[in-house]
C-alpha cells in the first residue's frame, strides 16, 4: 500500500486515515499570530551549543533531506528557551514549496515563507529519541523561516551535497558542519506545545519558532527543488511541497520571549 506523503492521495489530508492524532488537541504547525501572542518575561534566552564533530551523514528519506547528528553523548544540546533539562540534537531538516510564495509549515500572521529549517531536538531524561518521541515533553524542535534574499554561504554547503543524495534512499557522509551557522542573528522565538508535523505526527514537541528568518537565494530555492520523492529506477517526481499545513491552535497559548 503506498505510504503517506505529499500528493493528492497520500498527502496531509489523508494522513487522519493512519495516524488518528491528526485531528488531536496539539497538532502542528500552526499559524502564529503574533498580536495573540501573550510576552512571558520568565522565558530565558535560548542556549544552543552544537559540536560540529557530532555531524555524521546527510540523507534523502524520501520526504525530505535530513542531516543526522551522533547523539550518543551531550555534545550538541539545546538547554534554557522554554524547556527543562538537556535536549540533544538528533537531526535537521527543511520543508520547502514549489515556488517561492510557499513552503514553510508555520506561517506568521497568514504569511508563508518559501522554506523552514527543523533543528530536532530530544529530552535526555529519556533513553532514546525514538522513546522521547512518545512522550509529550519528549522533543524541542527550533524552526527557523528562509526569506529569498543574499545567497547564504552556509546553507550552500548543504546544497552542494545535493547530487549525491538526488533519489529516495540516498546517503552520503557529511562532516563536520556547523548547524549554528544557520541561525538567525536573533534567537527571538515563539513557543508552544505541539507534534511533529509528519506522520506519525506524535505530540510530543515543544515548539520554538525563531521571528528572524535566514536568507535564501531564489537559485538555492531551485536547489532544493531539484531532490526527488522518488527513488532511482521510479518515475522521477520532484520533492516539492513537502510541508503541512497549519493546523487548528484548539485554545493552546503562544507565547513570544521578546517585547
Ligand atoms: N517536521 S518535524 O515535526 O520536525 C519532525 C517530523 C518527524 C520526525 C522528526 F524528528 C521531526
Ligand atoms: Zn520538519
Amino acid at each position: 500500500s503506498h505510504g503517506w506523503g505529499y500528493a493528492e492521495n497520500n498527502g496531509p489530508d489523508k494522513w487522519s486515515d493512519n495516524f488518528p492524532i491528526a485531528n488531536g488537541p496539539r497538532q502542528s504547525p500552526i499559524d502564529i499570530v503574533p498580536g495573540d501572542a501573550s510576552f512571558d518575561g520568565g522565558l530565558k534566552p535560548l542556549k544552543l551549543k552544537y559540536d560540529p564533530s557530532t555531524c555524521l551523514e546527510i540523507l534523502n528519506n524520501g520526504h525530505s533531506f535530513q542531516v543526522t547528528f551522533v547523539d550518543d553523548t551531550d555534545s550538541s544540546t539545546l538547554t534554557d528557551g522554554p524547556i527543562s533539562g538537556i535536549y540533544r540534537l538528533k537531526q535537521f531538516h527543511f520543508h520547502w514549496g514549489a515556488s517561492d510564495d510557499k513552503g514553510s509549515e508555520h506561517t506568521v500572521a497568514g504569511t508563508k515563507y518559501p522554506a523552514e529549517l527543523h533543528l530536532v531536538h530530544w529530552n535526555t531524561k529519556y533513553a532514546s529519541f525514538g522513546e522521547a518521541a512518545s512522550q509529550p515533553d519528549g522533543l524541542a524542535v527550533v524552526g527557523v523561516f528562509l526569506k529569498i534574499g543574499a545567497e547564504n554561504a552556509n546553507l550552500q554547503k548543504v546544497l552542494d551535497v545535493f547530487d549525491v543524495i538526488r533519489a529516495k534512499g540516498k546517503q552520503t557522509s557529511f562532516a563536520n558542519f556547523d548547524p549554528a551557522t544557520l541561525l538567525p542573528g536573533s534567537l527571538d522565538y515563539w513557543t508552544y506545545d505541539g507534534s511533529l508535523t509528519t506522520p506519525p505526527l506524535l505530540e510530543s514537541v515543544t515548539w520554538i519558532v525563531c521571528k528572524e528568518p535566514i536568507s535564501v537565494s531564489s537559485g538555492q530555492m531551485a536547489k532544493f527543488r531539484s531532490l526527488l520523492f522518488s527513488a532511482e529506477g521510479e518515475p522521477e517526481c520532484c520533492m516539492v511541497d513537502n510541508y503541512r499545513p497549519p493546523q487548528p491552535l484548539k485554545g493552546r497559548a503562544v507565547r513570544a520571549s521578546f517585547k
